[in-house]
């Protein structure tokens, strides 16, 4: 991959971030290991845990807000996902993205307010599903990646956000580092992350989508890119990638790019239930973008609305799932300083 790589001159003061339940709570079972390596490896290094949902965000934010450099993702793609989100002053919703009259999510101001904005990115891969670290190429185990902290070199990814409604119908925005979807795998990672991590992630991932499939209609949606190009489609899902893996190792999004300055869109599209459960074996090979029923785009923006007779339909985010459609995505290119 062609990254744009950097170097920064000194070492970095590290703040480690670790999910403990991450990775079916291996993060906790291994940390004394894993403490030992952080010292070993950086000299200035200090530690939090998080407590709950969205504390990793907090963390980053005030550990950046009183000088820490770098701060390190110890967890899965969720954890990663709250942690980039805190290199930036929270975002107000409303002064980002409106929902118009005509169901549209618009974006209106979406420059990033970055605490520190040579602050730097690092990620100790410890989840179930593992997607971003596949879409990196940061297949090596934890003491590789710790003193992969060591180097001086980082690579400038791009960084996603995305405006849709939360539960209750109020416009929120959130950034993403790897990948955005709204469709059934909404509802499939919502189940995968109600159900237990422990049987690994293609194994939780293949259950999770038997049991939503269950539940699933395909839903009718219209689709804005860069404002001009306009399809109207029923779909089983929609996928805005940054990276090119998702459902716990699925080649999704084949060639994305996580820093070419654009999202790929994969649309999926009115399949039966028979035609998607076929299909799935494709996406682990990436085969699956040779089926009719499946296109392929690229922008900088991505607009969905739904048709007003579809059902409801989860956005995901790197596994999180904060809201629902409609949607709008955007991309800040190569917004993040990654540790390469
Ligand atoms: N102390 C905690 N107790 C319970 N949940 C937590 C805690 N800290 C963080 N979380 C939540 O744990 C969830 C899962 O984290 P994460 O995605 O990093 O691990 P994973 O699900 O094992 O990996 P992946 O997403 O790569 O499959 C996130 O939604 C996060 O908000």
């Amino acid at each position: 991959m062609g990254f744009c790589m950097r170097e920064h001159s000194a070492h970095l003061r590290t703040f480690v971030v670790a999910n403990p339940v991450a990775g079916a709570g291996q993060v906790k079972e291994d940390w004394p290991l894993l403490e030992r390596l952080f010292r070993a490896n950086l000299p200035e290094v200090d530690f939090a845990f998080t407590e709950g949902p969205g504390h990793a965000t907090l963390l980053a934010r005030e550990a950046l807000r009183t000088g820490w450099e770098m701060i390190v993702a110890v967890g899965g793609d969720g954890t990663l996902n709250e942690v980039a989100n805190g290199f930036y002053e929270r975002p107000d919703a409303s002064a980002c993205y409106a929902l118009d009259e005509e169901g549209w999510v618009r974006r209106l101001d979406v420059s990033l307010k970055p605490i520190n904005p040579d602050a730097v990115l690092g990620l100790v891969p410890l989840g179930t599903g593992g997607d971003f670290r596949r879409s990196v190429g940061l297949m090596a185990g934890a003491p590789e990646a710790i003193e992969r902290l060591r180097g001086r070199e980082t690579r400038a990814l791009d960084l996603g956000q995305v405006g849709f409604l939360d539960a209750r119908d109020r416009i929120a925005t959130r950034y993403f580092v790897n990948i955005a979807s709204g469709g059934i795998s909404g509802l499939v990672d919502a189940m995968a992350n109600s159900t237990w991590k422990g049987l690994g992630g293609r194994a939780s991932f293949t259950l999770a989508t038997a049991r939503a499939f269950a539940r699933w209609k395909n839903i009718e949606v219209e689709l804005r890119l860069d404002d001009t190009a306009e399809l109207r489609e029923r779909v089983l899902n929609l996928v805005v990638a940054n990276g090119e893996y998702f459902g716990g190792g699925m080649w999704v999004a084949p060639g994305a790019e996580l820093d070419d300055g654009k999202l790929q869109l994969i649309v999926m599209g009115d399949l039966s239930k028979a035609q998607a459960v076929r299909m799935f074996t494709d996406i682990y090979k990436g085969k699956h973008l040779s089926h009719r029923n499946v296109g392929r785009h690229r922008a900088r923006q991505v607009a969905v609305r739904l048709v007003k007779s579809s059902p409801y339909a989860l956005v995901d985010l790197d596994g999180e799932q904060p809201g629902k459609l409609p949607a709008t995505f955007n991309v800040h290119a190569g917004a993040l300083k990654f540790k390469a």
